[in-house]
C-alpha cells in the first residue's frame, strides 16, 4: 500500500454553526496486487468528525488490509476505498454495483449546499439551485440568531414555492432555541433540520413539539451508536462515509436505517473527487435513495481535475466504469 498527500482549497469557508471549514487535505491510497490488480482510496480527514491528519497519516504508514478494522474512520476509508475500487475493477463492475445493487443506476438526486449566507444571499442562491434544476436545498442555521434563520427560510421558501428545504443546525441549539424554531419552521413546510439539538441530547428530540418538521441525526450517531439512533425519534439519518470509516460502513448503517423505518441521506464531508464518487455509489446503491448531499464537488477548488459525478438537473451523475472512478483521475490528483 502507498499514500501521498492532497490538499484542496474551498472556493468559499463553508460556515456552519460548528465552525469554518476552508482546507481539505488528506492522502490518496494505492494498492498494487502482484496478481496485477489495483485500487485507489482517499482518506480526508476532518477533525471533529473524524481523527487529525497527523493521526491519519500515522495509521495509514503501517497499515495492512489485514488490520482494517482497526484503522481511524478517515484511515480506513482511504484503505476500504482502496480495496473495494480493486474488487470492482477485478470483477469488471462499477462500485455500486459491487456494493449489491443488482440494477443499473443512472443518477442519484442531490440537495444543493446552500450553506449560511444573509437573507439576501439566501434568496439569491436559492434562486440559482432552482435554476439549476436542484428539487432540494440544505441551509445551515443556527450560526445566527433564530430570528434571522427564519427568515432566510422564508426567503428561500418565497423564491422556490415547490422544492424541499432542509436546515443543518449541526447541534447548535437549546432544547428551547429548538422547540421556537420548530414551531416557526412549520409555516415554511420545512422537510427536516438536521441535528436540531446537541450531539448528546437524543432523548431532547422526544420533547420537540410535533409540527410536521422532520428531525435528521448525523453528529448523534458517532455519539451514541446505530442502535440508540435506530430507537430514536429520528426519521431521517445522515451517512457520511470518510466519518463512518468506509463506504462499506455507510451502506450497511444505510440498510439498518431503512429496515427500522429511517431514511438514510448520504453526504460527503466536503471530501475530494476520490471520495465524492465513492459516496455517490453509496448512494447508488441505495434503491430510491431521497436527495443526499453530494453536490459538495463544486466547493472544492480542485483545478483541472475532471469531475467523476457530474451536477445537473438536480442529480449527480453516477459513475458507470470499472470501480470507483477512472484511472485518469489519478495523475491529476494534486
Ligand atoms: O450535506 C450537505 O449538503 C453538505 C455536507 C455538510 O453539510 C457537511 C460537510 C462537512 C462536515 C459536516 C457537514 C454536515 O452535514 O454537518
Ligand atoms: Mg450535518
Amino acid at each position: 500500500m502507498n499514500f501521498r498527500p492532497f490538499a484542496f482549497e474551498l472556493r468559499e469557508p463553508l460556515a456552519t454553526a460548528a465552525g469554518d471549514i476552508a482546507r481539505r487535505e488528506g492522502f490518496l491510497v494505492t494498492l498494487d496486487g502482484d496478481d496485477g490488480s489495483c485500487g485507489v482510496g482517499e482518506a480526508c480527514p476532518l477533525p471533529g468528525w473524524t481523527e487529525s491528519y497527523d493521526e491519519c497519516r500515522d495509521a495509514l504508514s503501517d497499515a495492512t488490509p489485514a488490520e482494517l478494522d482497526t484503522l481511524p474512520p478517515a484511515a480506513r476509508h482511504g484503505l476500504a476505498l482502496a480495496l473495494l475500487d480493486g474488487d470492482a475493477r477485478d470483477d469488471g463492475v462499477p462500485l455500486y454495483r459491487h456494493l449489491g445493487r443488482d440494477e443499473r443506476v443512472e443518477t442519484v438526486p442531490a440537495n444543493a449546499t446552500v450553506g449560511d449566507a444573509s437573507t439576501e444571499q439566501t434568496r439569491e442562491r436559492v434562486t440559482d439551485a432552482v435554476d439549476e434544476g436542484y428539487t432540494c436545498v440544505k441551509l445551515k442555521a443556527a450560526n445566527r440568531p433564530l430570528d434571522e434563520d427564519i427568515k432566510r427560510v422564508a426567503a428561500a421558501r418565497e423564491v422556490a414555492p415547490d422544492i424541499g428545504i432542509r436546515l443543518d443546525a449541526n447541534g447548535s441549539w437549546t432544547r428551547d432555541t429548538a422547540n421556537r424554531a420548530f414551531e416557526k419552521l412549520a409555516a415554511f413546510d420545512v422537510s427536516y433540520v438536521e441535528q436540531p439539538l446537541p450531539a448528546s441530547d437524543l432523548g431532547g428530540l422526544t420533547a420537540l413539539p410535533d409540527t410536521g418538521v422532520g428531525v435528521a441525526l448525523d453528529e448523534g450517531l458517532y455519539e451514541h451508536g446505530i442502535d440508540a439512533v435506530l430507537d430514536s425519534e429520528a426519521d431521517h439519518l445522515v451517512l457520511k462515509p470518510m466519518a463512518l470509516g468506509g463506504p462499506d460502513v455507510a451502506l450497511e448503517l444505510a440498510r439498518l436505517a431503512r429496515g427500522a423505518g429511517i431514511e438514510p441521506v448520504v453526504t460527503t464531508t466536503i471530501d475530494g473527487p476520490i471520495a465524492r464518487a465513492a459516496a455517490v455509489h453509496v448512494a447508488a446503491a441505495i434503491p430510491a435513495v431521497s436527495a443526499c448531499g453530494l453536490a459538495t464537488g463544486s466547493l472544492l477548488a480542485t483545478g483541472d481535475i475532471p469531475d467523476p459525478a457530474p451536477v445537473g438537473g438536480g442529480v449527480v451523475t453516477v459513475p458507470q466504469k470499472e470501480g470507483n472512478t477512472p484511472a485518469v483521475l489519478l495523475a491529476d490528483y494534486a
